[in-house]
């Protein structure tokens, strides 16, 4: 059993985030973690385990449109392909186990890419193996909050060790 962890980011929040889940999956399973831009097509996946992170834009996930305010806000942005929204938007069933991360700032708004990406994703057949979740930066450009990337190994580490123990059935 293996884990693929996703991540979209345009500060470089949302990556610090994934590397942290990543180091807590990877105390129980094998991980890889990816770009989106750079992962192979979700069909293609050789993964049971698949964990998907994107920071909150406007309520939900990134669009062109949002993309495009990150830019001018930072010259330069790390995620300047693919959508997340694009690489879920499988148009086949798909039957991975997956986990949905946000960033988000902090006092909360309402709205959560973990949540938007945890409803496509199960509407195409996945299954959910954990409520989405949100982790803080302190303002749009971050940086994270003080005890979030803790809080993020715990929570890779929490659901590796759930999925581990129980694997889905073949
Ligand atoms: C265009 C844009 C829209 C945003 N909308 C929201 C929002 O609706 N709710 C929220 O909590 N944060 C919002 N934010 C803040 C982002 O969630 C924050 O920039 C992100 O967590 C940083 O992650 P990153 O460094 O991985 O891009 C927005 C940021 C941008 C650039």
């Amino acid at each position: 059993m293996s884990a693929y962890i996703v991540y979209e980011s345009m500060f470089g929040n949302t990556a610090g985030v994934a590397e942290a889940v990543a180091n807590g999956v990877a105390t129980c399973l094998p991980v890889e973690l990816v770009e989106v831009g750079d992962a192979p097509m979700i069909l293609d996946l050789q993964a049971e385990l698949l964990i998907v992170g994107a920071p909150t834009h406007v309520f939900g996930l990134s669009r062109p449109r949002t993309r495009d305010d990150a830019v001018e806000r930072a010259g330069r942005v790390i995620s300047d392909g693919r959508l997340m929204r694009d690489w879920i938007d499988s148009r086949s069933a798909l039957s991975l186990s997956v986990a949905t991360f946000d960033t988000h700032v902090n006092p909360p708004i309402p709205g959560s890419a973990a949540r938007t990406m945890a409803k496509l994703l199960t509407r195409r057949g996945c299954t959910l193996v954990a409520d989405p979740v949100s982790f803080h930066v302190s303002g749009t450009d971050g940086p994270v909050s003080p005890g979030e990337l803790g809080r993020a190994i715990e929570w890779g580490a929490s659901i590796a060790r759930r999925v581990g123990l129980h694997p889905s059935p073949a």
